[in-house]
C-alpha cells in the first residue's frame, strides 16, 4: 500500500483560479482591485524569498501589491508609523508584517497594531480572539490552506481523532481551533509530551509543525491516517534520492508506505499558505467595501 500524494500546488492553483475570478468581480463592482501591503524589515535571504513569492502571487491573480522594505535597522517608530499609514490607506486590503523581525523589534506587538479588519495572516489578538470565540474573522493562512487540502483529499473531519504536534500561535493553536471548528476530536501535543509516538499513533489526521527535520517516523503513523506536513526544513543538500534539500517534519518515504494520504515537502502546505493569504485579501477588501 502506498499512500495518496496530496498536491497542494494542484489545489493552491484551484484557490488562485478562483481568487482571480472574485477579484474580477470585485473591480466590476468596485472600479478598483483589492490591495496587499508587506512589510519586510531586514534581509533575511528566506525571507525576501517569501515576501517575494506573495508579491508575485498577487500580481498573477490582479491584487495591487504594496511592497514595503525597511532596513535591518528601522526603528519600532519607523514600523509603527508604517503600519499606521497602511491602516489609513483605503487603497490596502490587507496588511503583512513578515516575521520573523530584527531581535530589536518585537513582531508581536507590531503585529498586533494591524487593524483587525486588515489583518490578511490573521495573528492579530482580535483574530486569534474571534477564532476561539467562533465568530467571523480573518482566519490564518496555513491552519485554513491545511483545512482545504483536507477537504479537498476528501478526508472526513468530523469526529475524526485529530492530533496536531506542534503548539505555536502561528500555527498549532489556530490549527486546533480549526479542526474543533469542524467537530473533529483534537489532541495537541509539542516538546513536553509524554510518549509522542503513542499519542501519534492515534490520529486519523496527523499534523506535524515542529520545525526539526523527518521527526515523525513511519511507525508512529496510523495505517491509514491523513499526514500534513507543515516543517519546511533547509537541509545543506538534497537527502539520498531527493531532488530538493527542503524537507519536512515527517519522515516521507516511511510516513508513505503506512498513510492514507500524505503532503509532500515541498509543494505541499506552502503553496496552500499563499493561496490563503490571497483569499484572505479578497475577503478582507469585501469586508471594507460593506459587502456580505
Ligand atoms: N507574517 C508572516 N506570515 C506568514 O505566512 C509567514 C511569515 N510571516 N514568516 C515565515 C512563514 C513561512 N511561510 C511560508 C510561505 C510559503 C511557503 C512556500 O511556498 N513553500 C514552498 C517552497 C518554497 C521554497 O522553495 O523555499 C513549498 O513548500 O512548496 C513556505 C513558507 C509564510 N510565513
Amino acid at each position: 500500500m502506498s499512500a495518496t500524494i496530496i498536491d497542494g500546488k494542484q489545489v493552491a492553483a484551484e484557490v488562485r483560479a478562483e481568487v482571480t475570478r472574485e477579484v474580477e468581480a470585485f473591480v466590476e463592482r468596485h472600479g478598483r482591485p483589492p490591495g496587499l501591503a508587506t512589510i519586510l524589515v531586514g534581509e533575511d535571504a528566506a525571507s525576501a524569498v517569501y515576501v517575494g513569492g506573495k508579491q508575485r502571487a498577487c500580481a498573477e491573480v490582479g491584487i495591487k501589491g504594496f511592497d514595503h522594505r525597511l532596513p535591518a535597522d528601522a526603528s519600532r517608530a519607523e514600523v509603527v508609523a508604517l503600519i499606521e499609514r497602511l491602516n489609513a490607506d483605503p487603497d490596502v486590503s490587507g496588511i503583512l508584517c513578515q516575521l520573523p523581525v530584527p531581535g530589536h523589534l518585537d513582531g508581536v506587538e507590531l503585529t498586533n497594531l494591524i487593524d483587525p479588519d486588515k489583518d490578511v495572516d490573521g495573528l492579530t489578538v482580535a483574530s486569534a480572539g474571534r477564532l476561539a470565540l467562533g465568530l467571523p474573522g480573518l482566519r490564518s493562512c496555513t491552519p485554513a490552506g491545511v483545512i482545504r487540502l483536507l477537504d479537498a483529499a476528501g478526508v472526513a473531519i468530523e469526529g475524526a481523532e485529530a492530533v496536531v504536534i506542534g503548539r505555536s500561535n502561528l500555527f498549532g493553536k489556530p490549527m486546533a481551533q480549526l479542526l474543533l471548528e469542524r467537530n473533529a476530536t483534537v489532541t495537541i501535543a509539542h516538546s513536553r509530551t509524554t510518549d509522542l509516538a503513542d499519542v501519534a499513533s492515534r490520529a486519523d489526521i496527523l499534523i506535524a509543525a515542529v520545525g526539526r527535520a523527518e521527526m515523525v517516523r513511519g511507525d508512529w503513523i496510523k495505517p491509514g491516517a491523513a499526514v500534513i506536513d507543515v516543517g519546511i526544513n533547509r537541509l545543506a543538500e538534497p537527502p539520498a534520492g531527493r531532488s530538493s534539500a527542503l524537507v519536512g517534519d515527517i519522515a516521507f518515504d516511511e510516513a508513505l508506505a503506512v498513510a492514507g494520504a500524505i503532503t509532500p515537502v515541498p509543494g505541499g502546505v506552502g503553496p496552500m499558505t499563499i493561496a490563503k493569504l490571497l483569499d484572505n485579501t479578497v475577503q478582507a477588501a469585501r469586508l471594507q467595501a460593506g459587502e456580505d
